[in-house]
C-alpha cells in the first residue's frame, strides 16, 4: 500500500494479486515533481518479461492515472520483439528523455547497449522481470514502490561495465548467434557453474516456471558438476593460476534476485566490480556455499570463496568444449572465441538511474 501525492490530490493505491486499485483520498494536487518535468517521457513495456498476470496491469492501473493527473503527454511502446527494444533506444538520442522500462534486467541490459553514447536519458526500473537484480539492489522491489519513486525518488549515476570479448565471439541468441566484440553490462558477468546455469535456463521449458528455473537448471548442471579450468586477475594482479574452479561471478550489484545477496559489499553508486568464486567442490558443497547467499550475503565470509573488489578483471579461460567456455553478461550468453574475456568499467555516461530518496 502506498500514498502518492498525484496532480489531482492524494490517492491510496492498493494492491491485490489481481490488480492495482487507485483510491482517490480527497482534493488538491501537487505540482509536478522534478523527476517528472522531462523533456520527454517514454514508457517501454518489455511484455515478455516475468511471468505477467493478465489482470493486473502496471501502466494502466499506475502509471497512466499519475501521468494523467498532470496531463503529462508521453509515448507508450509494448515490445512485439527484442528489435523494439533497439527502436526505442534508438529514438532517445534526442531530448533528455525519462525511460520507465516495465521489464526485467536482460531488457535493461539491451537497452543500454543500444542506446546512443550520447543519449541523456534517465531509466526507472520497473521490477516486471523473473530476477529483478537490478531493481531489488537499488531498492526498488515492487512495481509499486518503482511508480511512487516518481513522485519522490531521486537521481543517480548509472555505473556501468562492459565485457570485452576476442575477435570472432559470438553472441548466442533464440534467433541464432551473431559476432560481438563487447557488452555492456549492469548486474553481473560470469563463467562456470553461474553461466552454464542461466544459458540452460533459458530454454522455453524452463522458462515457464519464472525464478524457479535458475534453480531446476542448477540441479542440472550439477549432476554433472562440471570443473572449469582457467586463472585470471585482478586491477593487473594475478589472483588464481591454472586453477579448477566451480563458480566464478563478477558482480556489480549486491543482489541477484530479493533474497539473493551474491555481493554484499557491492554499491550500484561505486564503480567497482566484485570477484565471486570458489574453487571445484562436490555439488552438496556447492549447495551448501549458495544456500549462503540466501542468508544476507554469508557465503562471501566462508573461507572457501574467495571474494575481492577491482576495476578490471582479466579472466584466462582453459577449457575446450563449447558448453564450458560459455560467458554470461546479464543473462545474456556469449561464446567466446580465444582464451580471454575481459570485465571492466565504463568511465562515465550520460544515463541516471531513479532511485528511492533515502536521504
Ligand atoms: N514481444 C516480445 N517478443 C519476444 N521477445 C521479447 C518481446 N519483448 C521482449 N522480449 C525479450 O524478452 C526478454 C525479456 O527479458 P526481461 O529481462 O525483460 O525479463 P526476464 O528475463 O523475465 O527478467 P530477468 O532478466 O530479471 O530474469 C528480453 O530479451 C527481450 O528482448
Amino acid at each position: 500500500m502506498s500514498l502518492i501525492i498525484t496532480g489531482t490530490g492524494p490517492v491510496l493505491v492498493t494492491e491485490s494479486p489481481s490488480e492495482y486499485l487507485w483510491t482517490p483520498q480527497g482534493s488538491g494536487g501537487a505540482p509536478v515533481p522534478p523527476l517528472l518535468q522531462a523533456t520527454s517521457i517514454v514508457v517501454l513495456d518489455s511484455v515478455k518479461s516475468g511471468n505477467r498476470v493478465p489482470t493486473k496491469d502496471v501502466y494502466k492501473q499506475l502509471l497512466l492515472p499519475l501521468l494523467d493527473s498532470w496531463n503529462l503527454s508521453h509515448r507508450y511502446v509494448a515490445t512485439t520483439s527484442p528489435e523494439t527494444i533497439r527502436e526505442v533506444a534508438a529514438s532517445v538520442s534526442g531530448a533528455p528523455t525519462l525511460l520507465v522500462l516495465i521489464s526485467g534486467d536482460t531488457t535493461i541490459t539491451e537497452l543500454v547497449n543500444s542506446v546512443a553514447r550520447n543519449a541523456t536519458v534517465t531509466l526507472l526500473a520497473v521490477p516486471m522481470g523473473t530476477g529483478n537484480a537490478f531493481a531489488h539492489s537499488i531498492g526498488l522491489s515492487t512495481p509499486l514502490a518503482a511508480v511512487h519513486a516518481l513522485t519522490t525518488g531521486t537521481t543517480r549515476a548509472l555505473r556501468l561495465y562492459e565485457a570485452v570479448f576476442e575477435q570472432g565471439s559470438q553472441l548466442l541468441a533464440q534467433g541464432g548467434a551473431q559476432p560481438v566484440s563487447s557488452v555492456r553490462f549492469l548486474v553481473v558477468g560470469s563463467w562456470g557453474l553461474h553461466a552454464c546455469l542461466v544459458a540452460d535456463s533459458d530454454s522455453p521449458e524452463l522458462r515457464k516456471l519464472g525464478n524457479e528455473r535458475f534453480k531446476v537448471a542448477a540441479r542440472r548442471v550439477l549432476e554433472q558438476n562440471p570443473v572449469f579450468h582457467g586463472s585470471f586477475r585482478a586491477d593487473g594482479l594475478a589472483v588464481e593460476n591454472h586453477a579448477a574452479l566451480s563458480y566464478f561471478v563478477v558482480a556489480a550489484v549486491p543482489r541477484f534476485e530479493a533474497t539473493f545477496e551474491i555481493s554484499p559489499a557491492s554499491d550500484p553508486a561505486e564503480n567497482a566490480l566484485h570477484v565471486v568464486y570458489f574453487h571445484h567442490q562436490p555439488p552438496a558443497t556447492v549447495m551448501e556455499i549458495m544456500g549462503q547467499a540466501y542468508n544476507a550475503g554469508k557465503h562471501v565470509q566462508d573461507p572457501r570463496v574467495g571474494y575481492l573488489k577491482a576495476r578490471t578483471v582479466e579472466l584466462e579461460i582453459h577449457e575446450q568444449d563449447a558448453r564450458l567456455r560459455r560467458i554470461c553478461v546479464d543473462g545474456l550468453i556469449v561464446q567466446p572465441a580465444g582464451s580471454s574475456v575481459l570485465f571492466r568499467s565504463v568511465e562515465s555516461t550520460n544515463l541516471q538511474y531513479i532511485s528511492p530518496n533515502k536521504n
